[in-house]
């Protein structure tokens, strides 16, 4: 007899603002479904464009054909059961809302920060530069960011703490609490 298709994984898509949080809450999340044993990886905006999105830029078509790359890397793992956290800045709307749609088992989680907040946290010092004319087209300086308007989580890491947003990623990712001694 062939051996059972694994049970198909689910993506759980962090979507916001450069210094939002993104990274930092998937990577920590990935940390704790590793820990329970669930089979997790992380689709990260800098890993997926040092690979599989080298040379694109940050056009709309370019960041829609990158998002468009990350869904439909996602669906393969997912579909092999598999726990997707995909982070990118992801910006516009109508193609986060197509691709997540298209995926059998996905959450939109928008990290959210205010502006000056990110400026102030500048976590790349890349800011500064787009503030000062350095950078085009940098999200939320001189071009758009779309928020969600429909997410399954709504994180405001300006007012809440990692620990705090993670307990959140747990409920929606039906982890069990992690008891701290
Ligand atoms: N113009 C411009 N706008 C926004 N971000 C820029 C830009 N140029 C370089 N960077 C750096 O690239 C990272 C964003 O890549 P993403 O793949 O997540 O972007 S997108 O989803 O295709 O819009 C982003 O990483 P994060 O800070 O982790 O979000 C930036 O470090
Ligand atoms: N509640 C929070 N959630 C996530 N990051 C936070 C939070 N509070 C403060 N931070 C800080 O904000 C920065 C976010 O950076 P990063 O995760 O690289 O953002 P992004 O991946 O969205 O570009 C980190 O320095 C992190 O320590």
């Amino acid at each position: 007899m062939a051996p059972a298709a694994p049970a198909a994984g689910r993506v759980i898509w962090f979507t916001g603002l450069s210094g939002a949080g993104k990274s930092t809450l998937a990577s920590a999340l990935y940390e704790r479904l590793s820990a329970q044993g669930v089979a997790a990886e992380l689709l990260d905006g800098d890993a997926v464009r040092e690979n599989l999105s080298k040379g694109l830029g940050f056009s709309k078509a370019d960041r829609d054909t990158n998002v468009r790359r990350i869904a439909f890397v996602a669906g393969l793992l997912a579909r092999h059961g598999v726990t997707v956290l995909v982070s990118a800045i992801s910006p516009y709307r109508d193609t986060r809302d197509a691709v997540l749609a298209e995926l059998p088992n996905a959450s939109e989680v928008f990290v959210d920060a205010p502006l000056t907040v990110v400026t102030e946290r500048d976590v790349k010092g890349l800011y500064l530069k787009a503030i000062a004319g350095e950078i085009a087209h940098f999200t939320g300086v001189s071009d758009p960011y779309e928020a969600p308007l429909t997410p399954a989580l709504h994180l405001r890491t300006d007012l809440l703490s990692v620990d705090e947003c993670l307990q959140q990623l747990t409920t929606l990712a039906g982890l069990r609490e992690q008891v701290t001694a």
